[in-house]
């Protein structure tokens, strides 16, 4: 049976907005405050997921959640109606109320960490919902995420959601964008790699500068939850010296599809020893390994050549799909045509412009969560949520009614801003055919 990978795209929330939330993650620092375009983030996103599905790649859609999180503010002593929550908040503690506003949900690259069925021990696709224990406004999604993937994957024939780990800095974890999965066809059993930045119990290396959001103890807990074959297990750390250049996730500075590794010479700790074990693990193992001195990391993580998609086409061959940025910057943009002329299964670039979401660190591989399927498992999945031309005008009328053009903190603090957002969201799970997901509609 032909298994194929699905993308599914986060799509931006109505709250998208720059904050500065996420020490560690540079663009997030250097943008804050900036004024967001939520309308045209949202647009951005869904130009993304119809073109590539109009390529032919399957693409569905992961819905925002509800913000601003009024659960959250009144767990945090703020009372009253929700509309005196928020105001209260507004006026005590504005920093919290953006915290709980954010649209971070958007980078379903850390929804979750899957595992396709080829590879798991009882037969089932896996997923564990990430506990994004390392920030404050990461770490609430965690919930919503597990009601949106089971609204999404619901035949507990095939699929088994996970709830995130216990919200701990020992089991920080920060889902797919720590996890790569390398091998032949999709369907086939496939070595697992997780990606992890320190481990609890060891004084190893660490950074010195900035967090390390990845714990081995999250990624050895995710893979037993996980059920993957133990066979196909690989542990690798990250270089702690490139998270302290600004790479907070493991997808800012490798990707993976199929037999091919796409990375820094600088991304892993231990790196010829990664590489060997995976040739001893990949049949046809490749890495495409991209030196220092034709890509600085500090150039890698402004401009996210790697936060790609590296997608394969039916010859075999394979698409990168990029940010703009990657194209604004010469060098990198000259040394990705290099790649693009070189013998490797790399033979086209696509370029987006995902602007909004990149000025907070997310680029095209931060939007989207990979699950491969074999047919029986794609007909198993909601097939509300799978894009396709009707979906895509639905939604984009959907984002012109409901959402700003502009935002700031400032503009967190009106009351109608979060009737807008349920009213919207409440709408969007009759498109989606979710049923009740949110914390407004228990
Ligand atoms: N995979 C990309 C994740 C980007 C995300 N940025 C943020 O949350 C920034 C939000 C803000 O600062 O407004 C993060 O760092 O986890």
């Amino acid at each position: 049976m032909k298994a194929r990978e699905v993308n599914f795209d986060g799509l931006v929330g109505l709250t998208h907005h720059y904050a500065g939330l996420s020490f560690g993650n540079e663009a997030s620092t250097k943008h804050q405050f900036r004024v967001s375009n939520p309308k045209l983030a949202a647009k951005q996103g869904l130009l993304k997921m119809k073109a590539l599905a109009d390529a032919g790649f399957a693409q569905g859609v992961i819905p925002p959640q509800e913000r601003p999180n009024v659960p959250l503010l009144r767990q945090l002593g703020f009372s009253g109606s929700d509309e005196q929550v928020v105001e209260r908040a507004a006026k005590q503690a504005p920093q919290l109320l953006s915290a709980v506003s954010s649209a971070s949900s958007m980078w379903v690259a850390n929804a979750a960490t899957v595992c396709p069925s080829a590879d798991s021990l009882d037969g089932k696709t896996h997923f564990t919902v990430a506990n994004l224990n390392n920030k404050f406004h990461r770490a609430s999604e965690a919930p919503t995420t597990e009601n949106l993937l089971r609204a999404i994957f619901r035949d507990q024939q095939v699929f088994s959601v996970h709830g995130a780990l216990p919200q701990v800095a020992m089991f920080g974890d920060e889902g797919a964008a720590n996890h790569n999965r390398l091998g032949g066809a999709y369907g086939e059993p496939s070595t697992q790699l997780f990606i992890y930045g320190r481990e609890e119990a060891k004084a190893g290396l660490v950074p010195a500068r900035y967090p390390a959001r990845q714990t081995l103890e999250a990624s050895q807990a995710v893979a037993r939850l996980n059920q993957v074959n133990p066979d196909l297990l690989v542990f690798a750390q990250q270089n702690p010296t490139v998270i302290d250049q600004g790479v907070f996730h493991n997808d800012v500075i490798a990707v993976s599809n199929r037999q091919v590794l796409f990375c820094h010479e600088q991304a892993f700790l231990h790196q010829h020893d990664l590489y060997a074990q995976l040739r001893e693990k990949v049949s046809g193992f490749t890495a495409i390994e991209v030196p220092a001195d034709k890509v600085s990391v500090a150039d890698a993580v402004g401009t996210y050549l790697f936060n790609s998609q590296l997608l394969s086409r039916e010859d075999g061959s394979m698409t990168l799909v990029l940010p703009e940025e990657s194209r604004q910057h010469a060098g990198v943009w000259r040394y990705l045509n290099e790649v693009l002329a070189a013998d490797n299964p790399i033979s086209d670039l696509q370029v987006y412009d995902l602007r909004e979401s990149m000025a907070n660190g997310g680029g095209p591989a931060c939007l989207r969560l990979r699950v491969v399927l074999n047919e029986a498992e794609q007909k198993a999945v909601n097939p509300a949520v799978m894009m396709n031309d009707k979906l895509f005008i639905t939604l984009n009328n959907w984002v012109d009614r409901w959402y700003r053009d502009q935002l700031t903190q400032a503009d967190l603090a009106d009351p109608q801003l979060l009737r807008e957002g349920r009213e919207a969201l409440d709408e969007l799970t009759h498109i989606l055919d979710l049923g009740s997901v949110y914390p407004f509609q228990r």
